[in-house]
């Protein structure tokens, strides 16, 4: 086995700071893009080594636009990470996804206006990444596969539009997105899952639906506290998730699907 196991969790909204490990070290990590949302938390699950890092900070003091994306990932990279599984809370936008249920996504539509979309903005070439299938697959097989060992429901599938927030999105704005069968909306996962593409690392996520946006009649609007209070009411099942996952993520070979990607990369840097 070419490369030893290390997962990285972004933990994004009522995700910020659990507390997953007996024994943990503080890291503070310094990137050529700026600093991370906060330290990297690294300690062991299951006996598997994993680094936790806070998408908006510990403290949830900072919005989706100005998350520095490119140093959380290369940050996660820098120290050893091979995976990484993100959790997020997401508005439905159908009415089969309820409030509570977890998706594991497997597409997006970018509508984000103000991000960094490429860590090759540092260096002389320029990576054109595809970035289909934009989650690992394996990764989420495998997630699904330990959903279902728990008892744990999931949905299987799942696109979210990533919008720039934070405001959240105006009646027709989610009416737009239901009519292009997204599943989910979200104001984080873009960047994030292509920059840990580039980076090389295998990415996954767990949504959680917390809400049904704006569009559905019978119900009230998306607003922050009732995001936070679905979360919390549904977190342990995302936590077990997590927990039981990382093992069984550890024990696998992950030459192939690494060196698949490593090409991938090189083969995507235009040179003339
Ligand atoms: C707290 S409501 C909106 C906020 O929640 C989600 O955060 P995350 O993806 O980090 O779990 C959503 O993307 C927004 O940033
Ligand atoms: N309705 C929504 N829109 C955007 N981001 C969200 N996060 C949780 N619910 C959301």
């Amino acid at each position: 086995m070419k490369y030893n196991v290390k997962i990285g969790i972004i933990g994004g909204s009522g995700l910020d700071n659990p507390s997953f490990f007996k024994d943990s070290t503080e890291q503070k990590v310094s990137t050529p893009y700026g600093d991370p949302s906060d330290s990297l938390i690294c300690g062991k699950l299951n006996g598997v080594d994993c680094v936790l890092l806070a998408r908006h900070g510990r403290k949830h003091s900072i919005s989706p636009t100005n998350i520095n994306y490119r140093a959380n990932i290369w940050a996660l990279k820098h120290v050893g990470c091979t995976h990484i599984i993100a959790s997020s809370a997401t508005g439905s936008l159908k009415e089969e996804i309820k409030p509570g249920d977890l998706v594991i996504l497997d597409s997006f539509i970018d509508l984000t206006k103000k991000r960094d979309y490429t860590m090759f903005t540092k260096s002389d070439k320029v990576l054109h990444i595809p970035i289909e299938p934009p989650f690992c697959p394996v990764t989420r097989s495998i997630i699904i596969e330990t959903a279902q060992s728990l008892g744990i429901q999931v949905h299987q599938t799942g696109t979210a539009v990533v919008i720039e927030g934070p405001r959240f999105s105006t009646k027709a704005e989610s009416n737009l997105y239901r009519m292009w069968n997204a599943d989910l909306v979200n104001m984080t996962l873009t960047p994030e899952v292509v920059l840990a593409k580039e980076a090389g690392l295998l990415y996954a996520t767990v949504a959680m639906a917390t809400d049904y946006d704006c569009w559905r009649e019978a119900t009230e609007k998306v607003n922050v506290t009732h995001v936070v209070k679905v979360f919390q009411e549904n977190v342990v099942k995302l936590t077990k998730l997590f927990i039981e996952v990382v093992p069984k993520i550890a024990e696998k070979n992950w030459d192939v699907e690494i060196d698949e990607l490593n090409c991938l990369i090189q083969e995507s840097v235009q040179s003339n």
